[in-house]
């Protein structure tokens, strides 16, 4: 047998990278005659870490509803994977490894924390709601979750009474349930006290770099994400305004321009 040279495959092809975690190709979305997302392309490798910024109503969390299938595209494609998932439902795509968080809370106020992530465990597991269900079928799971996302101490807790840092936590635990290998993160900082973005942050930190998940993040604090985002994509009305490292972004006079002198 004959070894392959350096940079062939043992047929003696070149080696075919592997496919984009995720790719769009010119989606955009029109409703009731207005177009809120326009022609957006990129594409996002295992591993990567690519934060959104842009003003308010750019159009931000209307993409991340396309990409996870909430909203059906009116235009363009998206591939997880190198498939094609443009008409499949966002329960498809989630059972390809796609998970998100939303923007506002998405908690049940008086289901202890440990309940939700049992309940996230049985939906992944393909069962049904079943939180009266007396023993607990996944206690290593919620118990390896919890740990994960430092909320051990507050298993028996209701999710109303968490402060808004722990209830992003348990978004993510819940959201971590299903092992996604690409999360999509709507502003996870929203509501958070000063205090609690630090250790958000790292947990977030740690979930891309220890664990190597693709993280697609939408967020505002700009000293939150440079320690964080391998690239940056700026929106405006709807459109892909800038897409590189955060220092060429934040040097684009035409990102600066887009937030009218606020400071990036
Ligand atoms: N279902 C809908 N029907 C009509 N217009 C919508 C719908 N959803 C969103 N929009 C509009 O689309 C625009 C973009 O909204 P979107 O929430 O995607 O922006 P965003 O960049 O996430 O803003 P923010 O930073 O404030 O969260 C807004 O003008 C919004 O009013």
């Amino acid at each position: 047998m004959t070894p392959s040279s350096p940079g062939t495959t043992a047929a003696g092809e070149p080696p075919t990278s592997p496919a984009p975690v995720l790719r769009l190709r010119g989606i955009g979305w029109t409703v009731g005659g207005a177009t809120i997302v326009d022609s957006v392309s990129f594409d996002l490798h295992e591993g990567e870490f690519l934060a959104f910024i842009g003003p308010n109503g750019a159009g931000k969390t209307s993409l991340f509803n396309l990409v996870s299938g909430i909203t059906p595209v009116s235009r363009g494609s998206i591939e997880l994977d190198g498939a094609d998932v443009t008409n499949e439902a966002a329960y498809v795509r989630a059972r390809r490894g796609l998970g998100r968080t939303f923007q506002t809370s998405s908690l049940w106020p008086g289901m202890t924390v440990a309940d939700h992530v049992r309940l996230a465990a049985q939906a992944a597991d393909g069962g049904s709601y079943r939180i009266w269900r007396r023993a607990d079928p996944y206690p290593e799971l919620v118990a390896k979750v919890l740990a994960r996302t430092e909320l051990a101490h507050r298993a028996d807790t209701a999710a109303d009474t968490l402060s808004h840092g722990e209830k992003r936590k348990l978004e993510l635990a819940v959201l971590l349930v299903g092992e996604p290998r690409l999360m999509l993160l709507d502003e996870p900082m929203a509501g958070v006290s000063a205090e609690e973005v630090p250790a958000l942050t790292e947990l977030i930190r740690s979930l891309h770099r220890e664990e190597g998940r693709t993280v697609l993040m939408v967020e505002h604090h700009m000293d939150v994400l440079l320690g964080l985002a391998d690239r940056l994509a700026v929106m405006h009305h709807g459109t892909l305004l800038a897409l590189d490292t955060p220092q060429v972004v934040m040097a684009d006079p035409t990102v600066q321009q887009a937030y009218l002198g606020e400071e990036l």
